[in-house]
Formats: C-alpha cells, sequence, structure tokens
C-alpha cells in the first residue's frame, strides 16, 4: 500500500491545485555538501532553472551537461491563509531519480525512482499566509539497484559520470509539472473502476478509497453532461444503459464525480474522466470491447532538443498529430512510464498504451545495443544488489498501476524490457515480479515484457508468464544487416517457426524492429544507414510478421530519433527514429502509412 495519493490534482469546491512550473532556482552538488551547509533551507548563489525540464541541454559545458550527483532545486511559493482547514502536498510529477523534499527546511518526503509521482504532506510545516520554501535535492546517479540499471564512474578529475545500461540519455531533473495540491482532511485518496459490457449496457464497478467513514458518492456525466447514472457506498456498481463505449480511434469518455458527504454538507470532491472498454486476450487475439484490434505504431521516448525529457504539450501535441496521420493506433512508453498528461491525451484520442516500468538494462552491459542478441550472458540475477532492485522493482509496479490503472487507453503492463531471461533466477525473481504485479489492476490488464534476441523460444525461462509476447528483433540490422539481409530473413523465419511449433496460442506483438537512418542519406541501391535501406528492412519484416497469424501488433523502433550516451554506435543519438528529432518524417514514414493505412 502507497503511504500517499497518487490522484493528479484537480480544482473544485472542495480542493485547489495551483501549477508550480516555471523558473526555479537550482544548484550542482558535486561534493554532496548541500544538506551540512543546510542548503535545505535556501540554495547559495543559486543559477535559474526551468520547470518541467531536464537540466542537461541547457548547458554550454560538458561538466554541466552531464552532471552526475547531487543537484537541488528550489521555488517560493505564497500559501493562502485560506487554506489554513485544508492538507497541502507538493506533488511533482517526478523527480529523476531520487530526491528528498523539504518545506521551509523540514525534510517531508524521500523517493526513489525516476519516472513516477513524488508526493511530500506539507501541512505541518507550512507558514499560511506567506511565503513558503520549498527545496527538493535530487541526485542521478545510476547502480544495479535503480531503475533503470547503470553504473556510476568516476573520471581522473573527480568528477561523476553515469553508465547507463541502457540506450537513452541518463536525462534528469524535475521533468514533470509540480503542484500544490490543498484538499480537505478527510479526502478521497484512490478510486478504481471495472467493466462489464452486458448488450447494449454497461455495468460499472466502482470502488473509492477515502481515510474516513463518512458517506460517499459516485455520479457518473456523459459528453453532453448529461447525469447517467448515480450511486452511493464506496464501493458499488452502477448500469449505464446504452453505454457509448471508449473505442481505438473514437474515443469516449465520461466523467466520474465522487464526493464524500457529511449529512448534506460537501467533505470532499475529485472528478475524473473514465472510458467504458474492456481489455482481453482470447486465444491469438487482443480483443478491446469483445473485437481484435492490430497493434500499429511506436515505441517511443520523452525525448526532445533543448528540454531533453522534460514534458512539453507542444510536442506532445505534434506526437499525436503525426501518429494518427501515419495511421497508428497504439504506442509503448518505453522505457518507463511517461507524464500522466499522455495517458490523459491518449484517453481523449483513442489510443492504446502498453505502460511499460524502467524495468530496463537488467543485463550488465553499458551498450546493450550491442550485447543484446550476442549470446552474452552476465548472471545478473545472481548478486547480492538483487533483493533491493526486485524492491524497487516491485515499488515501481505498484506506483505506476495505481497512478495509470483508470485510463482506458492503457491495455497492458509491461513489467520488463530486454533482461537476462534465460536462467533459473531470472525466472525466479520475474515470478516474483508478475505475482506483485497481477494482485494490483482491478481490471486484470494482459501483463507482459519485451524480450531480447537471447530470449529464444528453447532457452527463456519468462515468456511462459506473459499473457501475450513482446518481441524486439532486430534481423537485418544487428544481425546480418546490409546485403546479409537475405539470411536475416532466413534466420527470422526460423526463430518464428519455433515460436509457432510451440503452439502457444497468444498474440505476439513486435515491440521493436527497425534500422538507424540518417534523415540526409539517400542510397540507390540502398546501404545500411540509408533511408533506402530502412524501407526494405520494413517490408521484409512485414512480409514475414503477415505470415504468421498470432503476431497481433507492430510497434516500430522508434517514433522518432532520440538522444543517448555518446559512442562508436550512435551518430548524437539513436536515428532509428520514422520521424527525426524535431518530429519531421524520414521516407519510411510513407511506407508506414501506406501499410497502416490499408491494414484497416
Ligand atoms: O538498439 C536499439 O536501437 C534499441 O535496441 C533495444 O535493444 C536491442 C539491441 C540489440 C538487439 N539485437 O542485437 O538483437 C536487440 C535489442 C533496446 O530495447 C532499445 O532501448 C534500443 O534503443
Amino acid at each position: 500500500m502507497l503511504n500517499f495519493s497518487e490522484l493528479y490534482p484537480c480544482s473544485n469546491q472542495a480542493r485547489m491545485a495551483q501549477l508550480l512550473d516555471g523558473m526555479w532556482k537550482f544548484r550542482f552538488d558535486p561534493e554532496e555538501k548541500g544538506l551540512q551547509e543546510g542548503w535545505q533551507h535556501k540554495l547559495p548563489d543559486p543559477i535559474s532553472m526551468p520547470v518541467p525540464a531536464s537540466f542537461s541541454d541547457f548547458f554550454t559545458t560538458k561538466e554541466e551537461r552531464d552532471f552526475c550527483g547531487d543537484f537541488w532545486y528550489e521555488t517560493e511559493v505564497f500559501v493562502p491563509r485560506e487554506w489554513e482547514k485544508q492538507e497541502l502536498e507538493i506533488r511533482f510529477g517526478s523527480i529523476t531519480h531520487r530526491a528528498s523534499v523539504f518545506c521551509n527546511g523540514s525534510l517531508t518526503a524521500t523517493h526513489e525512482g525516476g519516472f513516477l509521482p513524488v508526493v511530500a504532506r506539507v501541512t505541518d510545516h507550512v507558514k499560511f499566509g506567506e511565503v513558503n520554501t520549498f527545496v527538493v535535492k535530487a541526485n542521478n546517479e545510476l547502480n544495479e539497484e535503480s531503475l533503470p540499471c547503470g553504473a556510476t564512474m568516476v573520471l581522473s578529475d573527480g568528477r561523476k559520470l553515469a553508465k547507463p545500461y541502457f540506450d537513452f540519455f541518463n536525462y534528469s531533473g524535475i521533468q514533470r509539472s509540480v503542484w500544490l495540491v490543498s484538499k480537505p482532511g478527510e479526502s478521497i485518496e484512490d478510486f478504481s473502476v471495472d467493466y462489464e459490457l452486458n448488450g447494449e449496457d454497461a455495468v460499472v464497478h466502482y470502488q473509492i478509497m477515502t481515510n474516513g467513514d463518512h458517506e460517499v458518492s459516485f455520479e457518473l456525466f456523459d459528453e453532453n453532461k448529461q447525469q447517467v447514472a448515480k450511486s452511493t457506498g464506496a464501493k458499488g456498481s452502477v448500469t449505464v444503459s446504452k453505454a457509448h463505449l471508449w473505442n481505438v480511434g473514437k474515443a469516449y469518455l465520461y466523467q466520474a464525480v465522487m464526493r464524500i458527504w457529511d449529512g448534506e454538507t460537501l467533505i470532499d470532491e475529485y472528478s475524473s474522466k473514465i472510458g467504458i472498454r474492456t481489455v482481453k486476450i482470447a486465444g491469438k487475439e487482443i480483443q478491446i470491447n469483445g473485437k481484435a484490434v492490430y497493434l500499429k505504431g511506436f515505441g517511443k521516448h520523452e525525448d526532445f532538443e533543448v528540454i531533453g525529457r522534460g514534458f512539453n504539450w507542444g510536442v506532445l501535441k505534434r506526437d499525436f498529430e503525426c501518429m494518427k496521420w501515419i495511421g497508428a493506433n497504439c504506442f509503448r512508453t518505453s522505457h518507463y512510464p511517461y507524464a500522466e498528461e499522455w495517458y490523459q491525451f491518449a484517453d481523449e484520442e483513442g489510443f492504446l498504451i502498453i505502460d511499460e516500468v524502467p524495468a530496463v538494462g537488467m543485463m550488465r552491459s553499458t551498450r546493450n545495443f550491442a550485447d543484446a542478441g550476442t549470446g552474452k550472458f552476465t548472471r545478473f540475477f545472481e548478486t547480492p544488489t538483487v533483493p533491493t532492485l526486485l524492491k524497487n522493482h516491485l515499488q515501481a509496479v505498484e506506483e505506476m498501476i495505481v497512478r495509470d490503472k483508470n485510463h482506458p487507453s492503457v491495455i497492458a503492463w509491461s513489467l520488463f524490457n530486454e533482461p537476462e531471461t534465460t536462467s533459473e533466477e531470472s525466472k525466479d525473481y520475474f515470478t516474483a515480479v508478475f505475482d506483485a504485479a497481477r494482485a494490483l489492476d482491478p481490471q486484470s490488464r494482459p501483463m507482459t515484457g519485451a524480450f531480447e534476441k537471447n530470449s529464444q523460444p528453447e532457452l527463456c525461462k519468462c515468456y511462459q508468464l506473459c499473457d501475450f509476447i513482446c518481441l524486439n528483433r532486430y534481423y537485418g540490422w544487428y544481425i546480418k544487416g546490409g546485403p546479409e539481409i537475405v539470411d536475416a530473413r532466413e534466420a527470422f523465419l526460423i526463430e518464428m517457426n519455433k515460436w509457432k511449433d510451440k503452439n502457444l496460442n497468444i498474440p505476439f506483438v513486435f515491440t521493436e524492429f527497425g534500422t538507424d537512418t540518417m534523415a540526409a542519406e539517400h542510397k540507390l541501391p540502398s546501404i545500411m544507414w540509408s533511408q533506402e535501406y530502412q524501407n526494405e528492412y520494413l517490408d521484409m519484416n512485414f512480409e514475414i510478421f503477415d505470415q504468421f497469424e498470432f503476431v497481433q501488433g507492430e510497434l516500430v523502433w522508434n517514433f522518432a530519433d532520440f538522444q543517448t550516451t555518446e559512442g562508436i554506435m550512435r551518430v548524437n543519438g539513436n536515428k532509428k527514429g520514422i520521424f527525426n528529432r524535431v518530429r519531421q518524417p524520414k521516407s519510411a514514414a510513407f511506407v508506414l502509412k501506406k501499410r497502416w493505412e490499408s491494414l484497416d
């Protein structure tokens, strides 16, 4: 059980939420002297720092861009007297990768993990009717107990440097919105909904978690703001007759309004959009509302020029427009849960999401993209750090499912990306992860994870945990690229036939396949890194996908070019985008558009 409410902030007659985004104060703390020197009260000689954003790409020196260690943020907020009788919380969409939150110098929360909300109750430390100081001490070091996994090295000049075991830049900071939330002492802490379709009607099972025992009401309003259902009690079911279902590409959202009452007096109110739909794996099909859907789309990243992994509504809008234009219906939040606004907008747009925890890098390689598929085996799940890693993994799974469980767009949970899966120890580890996850989702969504090439049908000990299987495969890129693509096709077919022979009778989704492609490079005949090769590679992959009826989806790697650590395998980042980093199409975008529109 989480000891804080993860509900997204909202304002109404019982609650107020004030956005604290803007220019904050900031300081690096390479010597880790901040606490001793009392920085939690006030940062000495701070510089300015936009929130939300990653700090890295604003700077013009490597020392700042690549900074690894402790860093601090500060802001001042006036808290009105009118909030005196309320509970106050400061809520960060995330702080990467770990943080302590101080209010007027007092420690109010600590949090491990950089991609899920950090909520600090500050009621007892705030001065009402005055300006208050909020300070965050953050740290972005990587180790083998953290999600994502990595290492931290020390350079000869004493600086720390992040060594990710994963293929994205270690962007850090306060990368999502910050809210000051005032809510009643007796309040709605969480809610969940689950659906059953019954002919034209829908039964909505709901549960409202409060921290008191006053009467609770639950109401549903349609898009015309007409009330369509009402019930009392913290747990119950309502029937919506002639329900408008939430569907792929055709979203319909009801407004759920929940209230706590003391007789006629309102104590608390919380409202949220919900979408009535069912998700089910039925044999080889992924079904939404009982109808098969073929997943078309991308693995993405939160990544953009200048702001790094910082949330930005403009980038979100452009990404959805590009995804709609190309005929996509789905994306995976590779390799971490995204800002909540992504899910809210997917709810509005009728997009499907495979929601992933930051369990990436679990094969101890600073070049996992190079070592994956080569048979390298590092006994990752056989070290003394595993118990703490598992604890952090379970915490991230819980926080993700609690946060995202009511989004109609979320159709599955991905509990890992490309770990080692061939040892007994990996099987024990992931059995614990899946068991815990299955107890958490009121909608019992399918659970999965993304398997790299070493997870072959005859060797993998973890695919059995999944309700459908996600494969990351690079036949024709990392394996037999360029002129060898004919052999890549043969090798791919051999693997696919082994999966087929298992007769698993469950869906398979390709969660990664792709080629690095320079947006400016053309070559006839094609050559690796040219636009023409990306198109040929995609065509070869599609020809194979179409031969196996259990293939029920294709999420290309990646939606857009993105920043990674420097190295001989990356040219200023990963160039597997179908769009470049500023979201303009490579020629492969037109190949996908044609195919995906014709698949409808
Ligand atoms: O390299 C990439 O572009 C992407 O590859 C994925 O990892 C693989 C690398 C090599 C092989 N292989 O050789 O088969 C399989 C998988 C990662 O999930 C992703 O984060 C990364 O960006």
